[in-house]
């Protein structure tokens, strides 16, 4: 496999196209590119190198093409990538450091379809030179100009991100009529697989959990000032760290910006808030809401609003959406949870915004803080997985016993297993 200075001397040539990576100051575009008319488009970028070496410039990237490019303010989005121009050294996670490499579509071969959502297929790739992997989300863009808007939010707040609990995204494409987003690769999943296969969470490792999804909400609600409004299983993703991170800011939009309350919203309204849903205003307390109903649902083992997960008890679209308006909120049943676990969902899962609390005040809430000492490693629940997923292995392969498959790789303790599965 060819080392990254390797790589780099390689790509050389090419990177000159790329302003992340260049080391030149200011570079013309020798090769002109074409409009859709085929016109010759000759000045075709500008730039000044912004990588993370060259502390010294500021990115600026111009590109006087008309076609196959996306203009949002100071963002460009075309096949080359997304640029923020008002992008600077210290905005940039660490992780995005760390592959300080050229990147291109082409770099990436696929190793399989891992998720398909209401926007897209979400793909496993492997980086053919560093063979490092990453998710591929492909987003058909023959969608509304609103929703378009979205996603270009999305990319802004993504390529920003500071947060360790924010899903990273390392690259976007435009290409085809498709955006393509690099994202970090989560190799656990999301939450929605965890609960399928663990069917309930107990208390201790739902408060690390929570603990981590907060510290990520907090950073989107308290500096990033952006309301997520999809906080579902689905986008909550999990890696064998036991790292819990936030994903999909297709929907989320920035308070602060032009585009107010406009809702154009794709997906499940399950986990939506009594507000979203009558069309009243919303705010921060919305996503607050969502997280209640995931938390919940994760103790429970079932939707909060269905007696049980048969499918014959679930309540039709307009049943859920007239409960969730109508009805009292659901709660934690105080007889099989800790007052303080009943606490905290009552402090998300109010009828009212304002009578819920805000991301910050939930992260010193006696549930939270209860477990921040007992040194609770979510990791254990990861290899719980693992076992589950083994033991099905087994009785789909005829094996005795689960330590033929686990013979070598895991000290796993029964005992502890048996703690951590409720059921
Ligand atoms: N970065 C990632 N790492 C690993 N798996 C991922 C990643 N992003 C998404 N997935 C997987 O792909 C699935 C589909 O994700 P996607 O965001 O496209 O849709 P969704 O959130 O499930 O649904 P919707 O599009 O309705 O919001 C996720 O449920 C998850 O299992």
């Amino acid at each position: 496999m060819a080392s990254v200075s390797q790589l780099l001397s390689l790509t050389i040539p090419i990177s000159i196209f790329y302003p992340f990576h260049f080391h030149t100051q200011v570079v013309r575009n020798p090769n002109p590119t074409y409009d859709d008319e085929g016109h010759e488009v000759t000045e075709a970028a500008q730039a000044l190198c912004s990588c993370s070496r060259c502390s010294d410039y500021q990115l600026l990237w111009i590109l006087r093409t008309t076609s196959g490019t996306f203009h949002d303010g100071d963002l460009l989005l075309n096949l080359k990538g997304l640029r923020l121009t008002s992008d600077d050294k210290e905005n940039r996670p660490s992780d995005a450091k760390e592959i300080d490499l050229q990147f291109s579509l082409e770099d990436l071969e696929t190793i399989k379809v891992i998720g398909k959502g209401s926007g897209g297929i979400v793909q496993l790739v492997r980086h053919k030179w560093i063979g490092r992997l990453f998710a591929l989300k492909v987003i058909q863009m023959n969608i509304q100009e609103d929703i378009r808007k979205q996603i270009v939010q999305e990319l802004k707040i993504n390529q920003a991100s500071q947060c360790p609990h924010i899903v990273v995204c390392y690259h976007s494409f435009y290409h085809n009529g498709a955006i393509s987003l690099v994202f970090e690769y989560m190799d656990r999943g999301s939450l929605t697989d965890v609960i399928r296969q663990l069917k309930t969470i107990l208390e201790p490792y739902l408060a690390v959990l929570c603990k981590q999804v907060l510290q990520g909400l907090v950073y989107l609600h308290h500096e990033r000032h952006v309301i997520h409004r999809d906080i579902k299983p689905s986008n909550l993703l999990v890696n064998q760290k036991g790292e819990v991170k936030i994903t999909d800011f297709g929907v989320s939009a920035m308070l602060a910006n032009s585009m107010g309350q406009r809702d154009t919203f794709v997906g499940t309204y399950n986990y939506m808030s009594p507000e979203r849903i009558s069309g009243k205003t919303y705010d921060y307390k919305s996503d607050i809401w969502s997280l209640g109903l995931v938390i919940l649902e994760c103790a429970i083992g079932r939707f909060p609003y269905i007696q049980s997960e048969d499918q014959q008890n679930w309540p039709t679209f307009y049943e859920l959406l007239d409960a969730i308006v109508s009805k009292p909120p659901p709660a934690a049943p105080s007889d099989q949870f800790s007052p303080e676990f009943c606490s905290f969902i009552s402090s998300c899962i109010q009828k009212e915004p304002k009578d819920r609390s805000s991301a910050l005040e939930l992260l010193s809430h006696p549930f939270i803080k209860k477990f921040e000492d007992k040194d609770i490693d979510l990791a254990i629940l990861v290899i719980l997985i693992s076992y589950v997923c083994g033991m099905l292995f087994c009785h789909l392969s005829h094996i005795e016993s689960i330590n033929e498959v686990y013979a070598n790789d895991f000290l796993i303790d029964l005992n502890l297993i048996h703690c951590c599965c409720k059921n």
